[in-house]
């Protein structure tokens, strides 16, 4: 069938959009554009833009992305150098930003300028896994409180004959059983390696699932999510117990810094942090006791083909702000979620696996997971540069001017 044809039958609904490969013998490049151009026709509008790209769709249909017609445009800034005292990043990096918010790289470079003169960031991390949470329906709390003592003395047993089947960086470390009624959740822990995690352990989980079912025949398995992960939605669980990396980056910035790159004082700061990340977070509910995590945490996750949607967690967090005794400024982040990975899901496509090649960190590392680790602790790092910066423009009531000057 000519193109023009195929065209015309997606645009009258004769073939529907995610059939057009099957006319386009196999071609994914062809059929992105096909549909791309049906819509064109269909609605009368020129989608040229979006169908400038230089990635292959033949290498992201099926792996990222379905019913393709092209690619967004983001524009991608740079922030740094960012000197980084990390157990695993230890030097200066430079961080790929794609966003659209106006003064936003600006303010994180200048975040990461300060940091840097004053020594540079120290970052420690104090927890790595990645949950997911199946639920299982039980005939009563009896035999739900009797699978999850199983569960929890057959970890080895469902490494072995679970875990092990279907991933080699994948290796089962705990679990926390959660009993509502006749429910079961099971909120099992994974090493992961590089990977963020999330379809290696979910693919896990079901295996695991197919091994308690053998054992209890009366007890069924329900939902491989259920609700207590918690992937991808604003919640308590992860911002107390963790999940991903729980990591703190903190540095000691001292006054003359503050006042010659930062515009203000450190008792300013301080006390700015106190009334509006902690008392007015406390006062509104939040579970962002910050100012802008997530700006930061997505404009890196966008450049580095993190998930999008998991910069939710990512804005969970605390920032505190003191003056030492020396009459300089400490300041931390502490960051209990934070999901990401250098090998796997996005990290794959060309643009983002570049944008991780800015810091030294795609693919796997040697050991596996130290790349993972390393980029943990430059986000984090990053993220103090973005909350420093800005809580020192509001100190200084420098954010409306900033935002007219390089944000319209
Ligand atoms: C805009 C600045 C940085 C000016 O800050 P400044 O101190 O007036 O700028 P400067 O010209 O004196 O330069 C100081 C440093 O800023 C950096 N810098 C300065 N200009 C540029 C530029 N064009 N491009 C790149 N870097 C720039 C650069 O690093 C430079 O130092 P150097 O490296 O030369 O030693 C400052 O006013 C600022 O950071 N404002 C805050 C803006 C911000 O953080 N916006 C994003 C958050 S707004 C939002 O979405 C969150 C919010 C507010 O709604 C959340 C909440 O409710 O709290
Ligand atoms: N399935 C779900 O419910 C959900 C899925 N997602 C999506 O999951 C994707 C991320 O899943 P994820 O499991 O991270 O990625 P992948 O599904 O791409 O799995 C990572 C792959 O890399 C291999 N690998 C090679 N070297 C390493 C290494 N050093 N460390 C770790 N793995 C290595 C793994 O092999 P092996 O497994 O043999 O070890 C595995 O095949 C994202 O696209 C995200 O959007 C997000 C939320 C929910």
């Amino acid at each position: 069938m000519e193109i023009e044809e195929i065209i015309e039958k997606v645009v009258n609904g004769e073939i529907k959009l995610h059939q057009v490969e099957k006319y386009a013998n196999g071609d994914k490049k062809l059929a992105t554009e096909i549909r791309r151009r049906a819509l064109e026709k269909k609605f009368g509008i020129t989608l040229e833009n979006i169908g400038h790209y230089s990635l292959d769709p033949n290498r992201v249909i099926g792996k990222n992305i379905e019913n393709m017609i092209g690619v967004v445009q983001i524009p991608m800034g740079i922030a740094g150098p960012l000197k980084i005292n990390g157990e695993y990043a230890k030097g200066e990096f430079y961080i790929p930003l794609a966003t659209t918010e106006g003064a936003l790289v600006a303010s994180v470079n200048r975040g990461c300028s300060a940091l840097t003169a004053a020594g540079g960031v120290k970052t420690t991390i104090i927890g790595d896994k990645m949950t997911r949470a199946p639920l299982l329906k039980c005939p009563d709390a009896r035999k739900a409180r009797e699978v999850a003592q199983w569960v929890m003395e057959n970890l080895e047993y469902l490494q072995e004959n679970a875990v092990s089947k279907v991933t080699r960086h994948g290796k089962l470390k705990g679990v926390t059983p959660y009993i509502v009624g006749n429910n079961l959740y099971l909120r099992f822990e994974f090493e992961t390696g590089d990977a963020m995690g999330m379809n290696m352990v979910t693919i896990s989980s079901e295996e695991i699932m197919k091994v308690i079912e053998e054992k209890f025949p009366d007890v069924k398995y329900l939902a491989l999510s259920g609700n207590l992960c918690v992937d991808k939605k604003p919640n308590a669980m992860n911002f107390i117990n963790g999940r991903g990396k729980t990591i703190i980056a903190e540095a000691v910035i001292p006054r003359e810094i503050v006042e010659k790159k930062l515009k203000t004082t450190p008792e300013l700061i301080a006390e700015v942090n106190y009334r509006k990340n902690l008392v007015g977070s406390a006062q509104a509910g939040s579970y962002g006791f910050n100012a802008h995590f997530a700006n930061i945490v997505g404009a890196i996750f966008l450049a580095t083909g993190q998930d999008e949607a998991q910069i939710t967690e990512g804005s969970h967090g605390i920032t505190l702000a003191e003056v030492t005794e020396e009459g300089d400024l400490y300041v931390s982040v502490t960051m209990p979620s934070l999901e990401i990975g250098t090998i796997g899901g996005g990290t794959r496509v060309p643009t983002q696996r570049e944008a991780l090649s800015i810091m030294g960190i795609a693919g796997g590392g040697e050991p596996a997971g130290t790349n993972a680790k390393k980029f943990a602790e430059i986000i984090a790092g990053t993220v103090l540069a973005g909350e420093l910066s800005l809580l020192a423009a509001i100190a200084a009531k420098h954010l409306a001017k900033a935002h007219k000057e390089l944000g319209r």
